[in-house]
């Protein structure tokens, strides 16, 4: 269990997702992601120079990746730090926010920033040199599509893996698929109700330069999906004989979160409300087995609330990482989670998934829910390629 890091009030951010091929798509993400950090730390009256280290988090090769976090911090405004660069796929959220934590546990780090950014959109595509090809014919990859499409130890699609967890734990119905779309998408609408009066507790809004003479501001998510029966019912799944349509899973997206991870003392100094305590208690981590990808969140977040020494009982907020409808409904059948706790005001289901984001996005807004409710424990888990996943548990006073 972590004893020495904590968040303060208001020290974290999300862009909006932005679906890819969408506003986002021509800015490399470590210029968007520095940008976008720039403007939070304007926003809360912030000094760039204040932090010892940064977390980079993100997965999809950008150019002059090789530079990423010392290129990122100087973009942000402070050329005289740097740190590690984590790319743990889908679940590089939350080990981003484990690693800063592990600065802190260790004394190494006083005030770390953990910024995750990625773009999905015009992902790269390698040439691999292959020199003993036929005639040196090269091996080539579309980083986003072919991993999507297959797991090179475990040879099959994600999608695929999702449908063998629910094949594995009793069986899901298309109807009890699309109904918890459904479910999650009318969540979704809780934090856009009231002008958007949830998303705007943390969301930073971006500036997109579009052409010499045209900047574009772009407030609010891109490319969300409307989630209905009438609409799902006629959509066939995607793996014949299967329960998932393209409507009961997430869509490929573009944007950048982060937040700061602090000693107590400066955590409460950077506080907006000084009588907020948000602390990091815990982390899990689980591997499921080969094409079983989805069935490693139960067990990431069991471990997860065993080192924070707690119980499904004891969580006033659960949010998950749920590319699949399936992720959901086998997680809350395993773990008794009850529905009206779960993933309320938003999942990457509905909001999209830039991959190194998603769980800082989440980690943020169950942050926020906690706030709403006066304080308690929530605990955030997503499942991530090779049949990985990983968790964090936050305390809020
Ligand atoms: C560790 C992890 O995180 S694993 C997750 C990694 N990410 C993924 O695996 C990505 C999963 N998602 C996908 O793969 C995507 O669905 C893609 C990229 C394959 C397809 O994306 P797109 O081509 O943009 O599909 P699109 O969103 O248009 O949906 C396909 C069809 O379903 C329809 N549809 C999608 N959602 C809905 C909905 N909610 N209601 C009604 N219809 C819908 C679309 O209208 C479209 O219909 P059309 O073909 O008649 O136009």
């Amino acid at each position: 269990m972590f004893q020495k890091s904590f968040i303060p009030h208001k020290g974290y951010w999300s862009s909006p997702f932005s679906r890819w091929q969408m506003s986002f798509q021509n800015i490399n993400s470590i210029e968007l992601g520095a940008a976008t950090t720039r403007k939070f730390l304007e926003t809360r009256g912030y000094e760039a120079a204040m932090f010892d280290g940064c977390v980079l988090g993100m997965t999809i090769g950008q150019k002059s990746w090789f530079y990423a976090n010392p290129w990122f911090c100087a973009m942000m405004g402070n050329d005289r730090i740097s740190g590690p660069t984590v790319s743990q796929a889908c679940a590089t959220g939350a080990t981003s926010i484990y690693t800063a934590c592990m600065g802190l546990e260790s004394d190494t780090y006083q005030n770390m920033l953990v910024a995750t950014t990625d773009r999905c959109s015009n992902g790269p595509h390698t040439i691999w040199p292959n020199p003993k090809g036929p005639g040196g014919e090269v091996i080539s990859e579309n980083w986003l599509m072919d991993n999507f499409n297959q797991d090179p130890y475990g040879k099959e699609a994600m999608v695929k893996t999702a449908e063998n967890v629910a094949a594995d734990n009793g069986g899901v119905s298309k109807e009890e698929s699309d109904a918890m779309a459904v479910r999650r998408y009318e969540q979704y609408l809780m934090s856009t109700a009231d002008d958007s009066a949830f998303q705007k507790e943390y969301m930073i809004p971006v500036d997109v330069k579009i052409s010499k003479k045209k900047t574009i501001t772009v407030e609010a998510d891109e490319g969300i999906s409307p989630c209905t029966p009438e609409g799902l019912a006629p959509l066939k799944p995607v793996v014949p004989g299967g329960c998932i349509s393209f409507g009961a899973q997430t869509h490929p997206a573009d944007g950048n979160a982060g937040l700061i991870v602090t000693t107590k003392e400066k955590a409460r100094e950077l506080s907006q409300d000084k009588s907020v305590t948000i602390q990091v208690l815990s982390y899990g981590y689980a591997r499921a087995k080969k094409a079983h990808m989805a069935a490693a969140v139960t067990p990431a977040a069991e471990m997860a609330l065993a080192k924070a020494g707690l119980e499904v009982k004891d969580l006033s907020a659960v949010k998950t990482h749920n590319p699949f409808t399936v992720n959901d409904i086998i997680m809350g059948r395993l773990m008794g989670i009850p529905g009206d706790i779960f993933n309320n005001y938003g999942s990457s289901m509905v909001f999209g998934h830039p991959q190194g984001p998603t769980g800082t996005r989440c980690t943020v807004e169950l942050i926020e829910e906690l706030i709403k409710l006066g304080g308690g424990y929530g605990l955030f888990a997503g499942c991530a390629a090779g049949d990985t996943a990983a968790a964090l548990v936050i305390k809020v006073n």
